[in-house]
């Protein structure tokens, strides 16, 4: 497919000399490039195509690198990444060594920021906008948030600090009334009600008509006329909650309306003090089924361009196991209740939420906010289950010990994408969260290795203890030869044979472990369930061995291979214990089996260990 513009564009720069039209045709351009390179790569398909316009021109109107653009979550900057030299790279996306799929400092310097989490770009984009403040550098700072980031409450903390201030901040609110699905909460319906009385084009024709009627003035004085428009305006029309915070607003524009998205960037770059410019896209624009269902086409795998089918059916997974169980406890259980932060769909809560409506919550994107409104309803007798990804639940650490663990409330994590994910690297693998919980006095962590355990562990979790109770289970559906299969609902697995070595595990990893060692006639094999507290007699098994290797899929500092290890020799063990573990770095992207061999947790790697009594040299 010929791309006659697209093909001379090689940095923002480059937009410069382009006329109207061609941006127009650009903008076509690029929402094909993307349709096609996303389906073969698999992607953020609909949020990307919701934001052609707007990035064209934000770098027809800003000067990157030396302005700061900064993409909240970053999801939507595959446009930003094409228009900064990256467009050959996008048959690598979000594969090893290959294209991020959010922004990231080391792949360009374009990239102002890292993205990945959240509801972060403001508080980023004042604390750059105050040190440019305070290095006399005159450059420009702009945040492009989503409504579904601006339900994140790091927003709010952002323009409470930043709407006080006179320093120049650009936010840019692109509203397209979706998150992943659709947009939740009292702050988007606070949006879809923001009705000027007449939209800003309208507002700014009125104000030009009045400047060109005025005898001829010199442009500086009609451009401080111009950026005094806002004053003009909240005079004129009630002001609007981001006013209230202190910053002016300008909008709501159309987000596909490529002159008056650059006429009120220009404006907004042109005004002093923090600014906001509240534009209104269509998620999934211009791809008729992306458009039709923007949540299905949020994050997708591999699909046919033609049907918008994805290539690969899709299959069961923990997710749909875990809101299925769930929603069959719920059926005889009025007080077990569910919680998302946004993620209804990712999460398998979708099969409750249609059930049991008046027992189903989704907050927004609002972690913190979660536990602790699951603590409330746990007060109140009430059993909520936050089911919520590893490395989001991160957020609300504080509120794990605080609200739910010194004065115990019983609550269920159910911990989604634990272990690695693959696509989304870094700031999306669930490997830290053993860490963080597991020293939290009275916490209960399961980590089954099966849908079967998966199930048995949560109504363990609903029904066996008090306080705070974690299962956590990894992305995407079981690939187990189910070798060690749970019999007696316990919280282990062990599998003896002769000899004096012993293998440990726990989770997904298992399956890896049992290729390894199924043809060692003298290794016997353990797989914990319940991984926090440490059953008891996973303990003294282990004290009857002379080696043993621990191996597990997340980080090793605070790991259970490390408390077992401290745990044995303080009982005395005189043996050999190795931990395999991941340690020392964050987990670049790359399909989940090629990470395995990068940490030697696959199977070959882990029958290499075992088998060079773990005298052997990797190469990492
Ligand atoms: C802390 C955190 N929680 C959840 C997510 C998952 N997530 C990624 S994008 C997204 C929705 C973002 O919606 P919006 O900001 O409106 O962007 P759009 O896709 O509509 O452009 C969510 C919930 C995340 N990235 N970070
Ligand atoms: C951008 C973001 O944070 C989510 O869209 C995330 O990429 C979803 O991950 P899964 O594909 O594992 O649901
Ligand atoms: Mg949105």
């Amino acid at each position: 497919m010929e791309h006659r513009i697209l093909d001379i564009i090689h940095s923002p720069r480059d937009l410069d000399r382009l006329s109207e039209s061609d941006l127009q045709l650009l903008a076509k351009e690029i929402r094909e490039f993307l349709i096609k390179s996303i389906s073969k790569t698999g992607g953020h398909l609909s949020s990307n195509l919701g934001v052609v316009e707007l990035t064209l021109a934000i770098h027809r109107i800003f000067r990157s690198p030396y302005d700061k653009i900064i993409w909240d979550v970053g999801h939507q900057s595959y446009v930003h990444k094409i228009l900064t030299g990256r467009k050959e790279r996008f048959d690598t996306l979000r594969q090893e060594d290959g294209l991020c799929g959010f922004p990231k400092p080391k792949e360009s310097i374009h990239d102002a920021f890292i993205g990945g989490h959240s509801s972060t770009s403001i508080s980023a984009g004042y604390g750059m906008a105050k040190a440019m403040s305070l290095k006399g550098d005159s450059h420009h700072v702009v945040a492009v948030i989503g409504d579904g980031s601006y339900t994140g409450g790091m927003v709010y903390e952002a323009m409470n600090n930043a709407g006080q201030s006179k320093n120049n901040l650009i936010v840019i609110l692109n509203q397209n009334n979706m998150s992943i699905s659709k947009n939740v909460g009292a702050f988007a319906k606070y949006l879809t009600s923001i009705r000027m009385k007449q939209g800003y084009h309208d507002f700014k024709k009125s104000v030009e008509k009045t400047l060109d009627h005025t005898p001829i003035i010199g442009k500086h004085l009609k451009n401080s006329i111009r950026s005094s428009k806002s004053v003009l305006k909240n005079v004129l029309y009630n002001s609007t909650f981001f006013e209230k915070m202190g910053f002016s607003y300008l909008g709501p524009v159309d987000g596909h309306d490529l002159p008056t998205l650059m006429e009120a960037l220009a404006t907004a770059k042109m005004m002093e003090g923090p600014v906001l410019v509240h534009v209104d896209t269509t998620k999934g624009k211009g791809y008729c089924y992306a458009e039709e269902n923007p949540g299905a086409y949020h994050g997708i795998s591999c699909f046919d361009v033609e049907t918008g089918n994805p290539d690969v059916a899709a299959q069961d997974s923990y997710s749909n196991v875990f809101g299925r169980a769930l929603s069959r406890f719920a059926g005889t259980d009025q007080s077990i209740c569910a919680i998302t932060a946004a993620m209804k769909y990712g999460t398998g809560l979708q099969h409750f939420a249609s059930r049991y409506r008046s027992r189903f919550f989704d907050v927004g994107i609002a972690e913190q906010h979660a536990v602790t409104f699951a603590c409330g309803l746990a007060s109140q007798g009430m059993k909520p289950v936050f089911a919520v990804y590893s490395s989001f639940l991160q957020r609300g650490y504080d509120q794990i010990i605080h609200d739910a663990s010194i004065e115990p409330q019983h609550i269920v994590l159910g911990i989604d994408r634990a272990g690695i994910v693959g696509d989304d690297g870094e700031t999306h693998q669930g490997v830290f969260d053993v860490s963080f919980l597991s020293t939290i006095p009275n916490i209960t962590i399961y980590s089954p290795e099966s849908y079967a355990e998966l199930e048995m562990s949560l109504q363990k979790a609903l029904y066996d203890h008090d306080g705070v109770v974690a299962v956590r289970y990894p992305r995407g559906s079981e690939k187990i030869s189910h070798r060690l299969v749970c019999k007696d609902k316990g919280n282990l697995v062990f599998e003896k044979k002769p000899g004096k070595t012993l293998v440990i595990t726990y989770g997904r990893l298992t399956e890896q472990v049992c290729r390894a060692a199924e043809d060692l006639p003298n290794v016997s094999v353990m797989k914990l369930i319940r991984i926090t507290p440490l059953p008891e007699q996973a303990l003294q098994t282990a004290m009857e061995y002379e080696q043993i290797f621990f191996f597990e899929e997340g980080m090793k500092n605070g790991g259970i291979g490390q408390q077992m290890m401290c745990k044995l020799y303080e009982q005395g063990f005189q043996g050999r214990f190795q931990v395999t573990a991941i340690e020392g770095e964050f987990i670049r992207q790359g399909a989940v089996e090629k990470v395995f061999c990068r940490y030697g947790l696959d199977a070959a790697s882990i029958r290499e260990t075992i088998e060079c009594g773990g005298n052997c040299e990797r190469e990492n």
